[in-house]
This record gives C-alpha cells, structure tokens and sequence, in this order.
C-alpha cells in the first residue's frame, strides 16, 4: 500500500506544462499566458471626450455660471466614430459625444446637463477647467508598454486590455485535450433501456463534465467493451496520438475481468497500486504512447472516480495547463461526527456551509463508493487523515470543494 501523497507526487513528477501555442484573444479565457503582452496602440488612441456634452475652449467661459450663462455657436457635431478632423475656433463649440475625437483646438467638454442642450447655439452655465471631461491620447496605456505579464491566467478582465490594445492573438498555454474511457460490460449509454444486469455509464458523464470543471478540454468519452473488435490496448495506443492525457474507470482492481489492469499487464507502463485512502484504493498511472501521454485508471465505483479525479487527475490537469494548482481549502468544524477507516486517508462526502461559527460540514448520506444520491447532495470533501478513526461533532476538518463547487454563501 502506497500513501495518497506518494501516488500524487509520482504523478505530479510525470507531467509538464504543455508546450505553448498562439491563440485568438476571444478564445483565450482561463488559460494562461506563457509570454507577456506588450500593447500595440496608445490607450485611448486619440483624445476624446468623456461627455455626451460640447467641447469647447475653456478661456471662452471663465465668466460663464448659472446665472450668466454663456452662448457659444455650435460648429456641429461630431458623434463617436466620426473620422473626419475637426477644428474648433475660440468663440465657438462642437456638440460631441462620449469617446468622439475632440476637435482640434478645444480643451474642455461641458456635459449636456449643464447647458440648454441646442445645437444652433447654445447657452452654458458652467466654467469648466482646461482638461475637464477630455481623455488624453496614451494615458491609460502607451503602445509598447506591457500590460500583461506571463504567467497570468486569462480572465475577462485580462481580454479586455489584450483587444483593446490591438493584440488579437496571445502565447499561451493551451488547455489540456482528454480522453475518457469507461470499460465494464455491464454498461449501457443513459437513454438505452436497460436490462437485467445492465447499468447505466454515469462515469462516462461524470468524468467528462470534471475535465471540463478543471478548465481542460473533453474531446472523446468512449466506452470499450470486452467484445469490442478494436482492444482497449489498441483504443489507448490510437488515441495517446491525439490527446494529452487519458482518464480510464474501471477494471483495476482484483477481479478476474480487468480489462484496463489486462491491457498494461507486464508492459510497465501503466503501474497500478493500492493507496491508503478510501474511497479510490485502486489507482493506476503511466505515460503512454510515443508522446509519453499520462493515463490515469481510476476505479470504476463512481465515488471512488470522482474522489480519484480530485485528488489526482485535477492537481495533473492544472500542471499541465500551468496554473499554480492552489486549490481552495477550508478547515471546517463537524456539526456531526462519523467513522473513518484506520490507516488510510478517508476522502468523506460533505456538506460544507457557513455558518456563526464559520465553515461547518457534516456527511452527506452513505459514504458507500455507490452511493450517488450522497454525492449529489454533498459539495465538498473532508480529508481525515490516515491516523484517525472517528471524527467528532466539533472536530476541525479539511475540506476541498467537489469540482467546479463554489464557496457557499
Ligand atoms: N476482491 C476485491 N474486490 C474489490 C476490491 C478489492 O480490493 N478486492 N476493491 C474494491 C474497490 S475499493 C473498488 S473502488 C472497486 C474498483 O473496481 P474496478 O476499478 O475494477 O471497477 P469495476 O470492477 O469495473 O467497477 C466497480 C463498480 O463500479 C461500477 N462501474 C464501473 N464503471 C462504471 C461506469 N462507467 N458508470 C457507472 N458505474 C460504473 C461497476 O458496475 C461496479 O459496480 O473494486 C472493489 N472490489
Ligand atoms: O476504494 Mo474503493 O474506491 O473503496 O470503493
């Protein structure tokens, strides 16, 4: 028997960050950038307004006030988008609008709120300062300067600044592409009606919405069969070509049909080991294939899948993609307690909230590795270390959310 931590830092020890490539900005969200962005235009490219007002000449209206307003002539206007130069002389003004070319000459904008609104002439009842309401040319941010760093993990935000500084593609690196691969010949897809001794493949689902959940790419689930003509072997070595990593259920443990356990039997690529945790005892994890693709053979019980994926495959999955693979963790007090297996890390079911005295969990029904109306209604996973054998009310636990959960309010 191996220690959770030893199995996860071998696979940890296995896998790198993928190799960069070149994407469109729109397409970038999540993934983080391996080279810096330097912007190519000045922020904002032009002074503009900050009003929907007149832009004028503020020497024109130093005695201009509410109750002596000043009239000025009104040139024209010029709306946002207007690419025709404007010049502004003193005695006169533009009706403008917010982010439109200041006209030549002018040097303040008054907002329409502070006048009569014409558009002949119009009457002003404020004395601005020079620059008010105007956004200069560069201020923000000048073609050439950095505005991202690498290593940033791309967010809205981030887009943001990336388009608006003409940058329409970034180095980053891409999101990990996975393959899933269920075996049992018991399963059926969800939709066929069953039979006596059938089940329905819900960790096909499963595992392919947590590869989403961890901000990897899903590309096939497929399910391989004991009667199917191509072998599992054969499917793993065919896909290892296309994807960067592979996740299989099922077939590890010490039954006499184990199809995944079979398929690497004596190779040495894939090793399979007991891991002091419950659930998810058996694992599996190689590299496979000429691209030295990590395969991760999960346990086909789906609590013992998923618990497997969390602690395993996301802290993979994020290395690959280059985060840092902080997760967030909660230390939380049992509202009730429960049994924990001795001598192996019990990765419990719970339900984390928040309450008077902070975070608070309690199990979430059968901790059995079948029992999905349990992990349904759970949000998080306590860890009980491997020493403990009894968790009680009021003891501090650690808890990780399930993948994709959010901190509850
Ligand atoms: N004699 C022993 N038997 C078992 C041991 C053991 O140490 N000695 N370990 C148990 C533990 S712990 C686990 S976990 C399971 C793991 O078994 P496998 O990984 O080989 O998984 P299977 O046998 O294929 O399936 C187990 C269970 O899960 C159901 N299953 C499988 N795939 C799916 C799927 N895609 N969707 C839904 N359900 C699935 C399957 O029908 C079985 O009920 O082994 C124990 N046995
Ligand atoms: O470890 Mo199995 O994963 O207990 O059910």
């Amino acid at each position: 028997m191996i220690s959770l931590e030893q199995h996860r830092d071998r696979i940890l020890s296995a896998v790198r960050p993928l190799a960069p490539t070149s994407i469109a900005v729109g397409e970038s969200l999540g993934l983080v950038l391996a080279e810096s962005v330097v912007g190519l235009v000045d922020l904002p490219g032009f002074t503009n307004s900050a009003m929907d007002g007149y832009a004028v000449v503020a020497a024109d209206l130093v005695d201009a006030a509410e109750d002596s307003p000043v009239q000025l002539p009104v040139l024209g206007d010029i709306p946002a988008g207007d690419i025709e130069p404007h010049d502004l002389a003193a005695g006169s003004c533009w009706r403008i609008m917010t982010g439109a070319p200041l006209p030549a000459g002018a040097d303040a904008v008054v907002p329409v709120e502070q006048t009569d609104g014409r558009t002949d002439e119009v009457a002003i009842r404020v004395s601005p300062h020079p620059g008010a309401a105007v956004r200069n040319v560069g201020e923000d941010v000048a073609a050439g300067d950095r505005v991202l760093e690498s290593g940033v993990r791309l967010l809205p935000h981030h887009v943001a600044v990336c388009a608006a500084a003409g940058v329409a593609s970034v180095d980053v690196i891409p999101a990990p592409r996975v393959a899933v691969i269920t075996t049992g010949d018991e399963l059926v897809p969800v939709g066929t009606p069953l039979l006596h001794g059938q089940i329905h493949d819900s960790n096909g689902p499963m595992l392919a919405a947590a590869v989403r959940a961890a901000g990897a790419t899903c590309v096939e689930v497929l399910h391989v069969g004991d009667r199917d003509d191509e072998s599992l072997a054969d499917v793993v070595h065919r896909i290892a070509a296309e994807v960067d990593a592979i996740v299989t259920s099922g077939g590890i443990s010490a039954g006499a049909y184990e199809p995944v356990k079979e398929a690497f039997a004596g190779g040495g690529a894939v090793q399979f080991d007991k891991v002091a945790m419950q659930p998810g005892k058996p694992q599996g994890f190689g590299v496979v294939g000429e691209r030295g693709v990590p395969l991760f053979a999960l346990p086909g019980n789906p609590v013992s899948s998923l618990v497997s994926f969390e602690v395993f495959v996301v802290p993979a999955l994020l290395r690959m993609a280059g985060r840092s693979g902080d997760r967030i963790s909660v230390r939380a007090k049992a509202v009730r307690g429960w049994r924990s297996p001795p001598g192996r890390v019990q990765v419990a079911r719970v339900v984390l909230s928040h309450g008077d005295e902070g975070w608070v969990v309690s199990p979430s029904g059968g901790q059995g590795s079948h029992i999905l109306g349990g992990l349904a209604v759970a949000n998080a996973l306590a860890l009980v270390p491997a020493e403990v054998v009894e968790v009680g009310q009021g003891d501090v636990v650690e808890v990780h959310l399930l993948p994709g959960e959010e901190l509850p309010s």
